[in-house]
């Protein structure tokens, strides 16, 4: 229970509904247990009608009374416990609803290293499936263990007051019906682990088939994808058939052991009555009912059990990546200012999960207002670089200055807002290209939207769309070309009006002509704006200020394009491997 200790904060949050809902469900068991009373009490009445103690008169009245009673306190308990479920499953429910945001939060706020460590599926699972286990003990199970606490102390009480041998007799089975479901509930929860960890493989397999379909269809490998398919969907139905094995016995045993209780209850109530020691078969059709009143919350014990075992264990997991502090923290409340001058001084850098030194001791600086093209070939770092500017992670060595404050002094959130960055695989999420476009900022109007548009020399593919701007992109929509998709990023970036322009080699899907109006644009855009450009190609590089040239993590070159071109090496090579390409393309 040590992990459950969690929740005790939204247990304090929600105490109000808590103890309302504990009352209502003690108030509740009371008014069921009119029944049994009553029902002794027409025995009685029947008894007394045949041998003529009371007139038939009487015993029509006792007879009325008695079922009026038993209506109208099962009618109370019926409504009791439709409130009981109102208050203590609806704060399971919010306490699900909180716990789930919890974990959001705390996804958001860790850094890229914890994505990398942990696979998207677990991350999914840890939010909804571990939440949902934790959900059935902040639920179900506490309002079961209340149900079942209430209702064995009231019918025990009521029971010994009517005979303590024979409550005796007859609980004597229950433990052993509460242990055989206990070990039940757990081999059940076993097997269903099993069959929902072949229903996640069996999801993800044809999750990737369709995403994948075209290659598939390209490589005319359906038949192979369909074997593989019938494979596993075979195993996941073998365990299924397993779990449905164990799932069967369990109403049996149920059926068994109150069957067992009742056959005790008649027979040692039967003696019982033999030797005068009750005094009407009342009392035996009283606690036949008791016993079908206490079999189902004494079974739940076991069940309960194994929900409060498997929260834990969940609730486990879900501490585990609560407790992770991110690795990227905000040091400062401050407002701090993330325009003017970008020095790296000796900065080097390895990717944690990998071991790779992606950079090492580059030193380099860019002025407010200029342009800053990285070349170089794959693999060298220029990604790297821009990651480290937007500080995705923090620098081994050396030293990042914006504005000559140390990027880790500058506060996170001015620091991120002061960016627009247009990553290399441009990513767009299934909504409208008007909303993937505000995503930037979300208090553009139509008109920026446009603006930015047309800055990125998308407009006029947007407007050919028949929803123009409001055409929903995604999985439900329209697939944009790869050329496409780069150009609504770059839109994206720039309706921020950022400081700071981050493009990483997004114009390797669009034509040279455009690239070329793409760029007079940004040309104007960024003004006085610091832009750094991630390229292979040199004509998205010639017109920068300043020209770096890595390899290996190292910068082997730096200039400008002037300079650059009349010295051996990578840039030269490149220059004229480009125009003799671009030549040849236009004879
Ligand atoms: N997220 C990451 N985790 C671990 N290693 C990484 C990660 N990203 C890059 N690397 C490694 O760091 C090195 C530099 O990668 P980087 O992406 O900065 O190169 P790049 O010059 O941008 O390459 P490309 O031109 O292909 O985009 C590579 O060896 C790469 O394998």
């Amino acid at each position: 229970m040590k992990e459950l200790q969690h929740l005790n904060k939204y247990f304090l949050k929600y105490k109000f509904y808590l103890i309302v809902g504990i009352i209502i469900t003690i108030a509740a068991r009371i008014f069921l247990l009119f029944t049994p009373r009553y029902v002794k009490k027409i025995f009685v009445a029947i008894e007394r009608g045949s041998s003529g103690e009371i007139s038939k008169e009487v015993f029509k009245y006792e007879l009325s009374e008695a079922i009026a009673y038993i209506i109208g306190a099962a009618a109370i308990g019926a409504i009791l416990t439709f409130f009981m479920r109102q208050t203590i499953i609806n704060v399971s429910r919010y306490i699900e609803y909180d716990l789930k945001n919890e974990i959001y939060a705390q996804y958001q706020k860790l850094s890229l290293n914890f994505y990398k460590k942990n696979r998207t599926g677990d991350l999914m699972n840890r939010i909804s499936e571990d939440v949902g286990r934790v959900r059935m003990y902040a639920g179900p199970a506490i309002m079961y263990s209340i149900n079942t606490i209430a209702l064995f102390v009231i019918v025990i009480i009521y029971m010994i007051n009517a005979s303590p041998k024979l409550t005796l007799y007859t609980i004597l089975p229950l433990p052993i019906l509460s242990v055989i479901i206990y070990k039940l509930s757990k081999e059940i929860h076993k097997r269903s682990t099993i069959v929902q960890e072949y229903l996640s493989k069996l999801s993800t397999f044809t999750q990737e088939s369709f995403s994948g379909i075209s290659v598939i269809k390209a490589y005319g490998i359906e038949p192979q994808t369909s074997s593989n398919f019938i494979t596993l969907a075979s195993q996941s139905k073998a365990k299924q058939i397993s779990l449905v094995k164990v799932q069967a016995w369990f109403f049996p045993m149920m059926i068994l052991l109150i069957g067992a209780s009742n056959l005790l209850v008649i027979y040692i109530g039967g003696m019982q009555y033999i030797n005068g020691e009750i005094e009407s078969l009342g009392t035996i059709a009283e606690f036949i009912i008791y016993v079908n009143m206490l079999t189902w919350p004494v079974a739940t014990v076991g069940w309960v059990t194994s929900i409060i075992q498997q929260a834990e264990a969940s609730q486990k997991r879900i501490n585990e990546f609560l407790k992770i502090k991110p690795e990227i923290t905000n040091t400062t409340e401050a407002t701090t200012n993330a325009s003017g001058n970008i020095v790296f001084n000796n900065v080097s850098f390895t990717y944690d999960d990998t071991n790779i030194q992606a950079l090492k001791n580059v030193t380099f600086s860019i002025k407010q207002g200029e342009t800053l093209a990285i070349l170089g070939k794959t693999g060298s770092g220029k990604s790297t670089i821009l990651d480290l500017i937007g500080r995705l992670y923090d620098i081994d060595s050396g030293s990042i200055k914006i504005n000559d404050i140390s990027l880790n002094k500058h506060n996170l959130t001015n620091l991120r807002d002061s960016i627009g960055y247009v990553p290399q695989d441009a990513f767009l999420f299934s909504d409208t290209i008007k909303n993937n476009i505000k995503f930037g900022k979300e208090t553009a109007t139509e008109d920026d939207v446009i603006n930015a548009a047309k800055n990125a020399q998308v407009h006029k593919n947007i407007i050919k769309f028949n929803n123009g701007y409001d055409t929903v992109l995604g999985e439900r929509g329209i697939t944009l070309s790869g050329g496409q998709k780069q150009r609504v990023s770059i839109a994206r970036a720039i309706i921020k009006s950022p400081e700071i322009l981050l493009f990483d080699d997004c114009l390797s899907a669009v034509d040279t002509e455009t690239e070329e109006k793409i760029l007079k644009n940004l040309n104007k855009i960024s003004k006085g704006k610091t832009t750094i450009i991630v390229s292979h190609r040199v004509s998205s590089a010639k017109n920068a200020d300043k020209i770096i040239v890595l390899d290996g993590g190292e910068i082997v070159q730096e200039g400008t394009h002037e300079t650059l071109v009349n010295i051996a090496g990578y840039y030269k090579d490149l220059y004229l491997k480009q125009l003799s390409e671009n030549t040849s393309g236009t004879s």
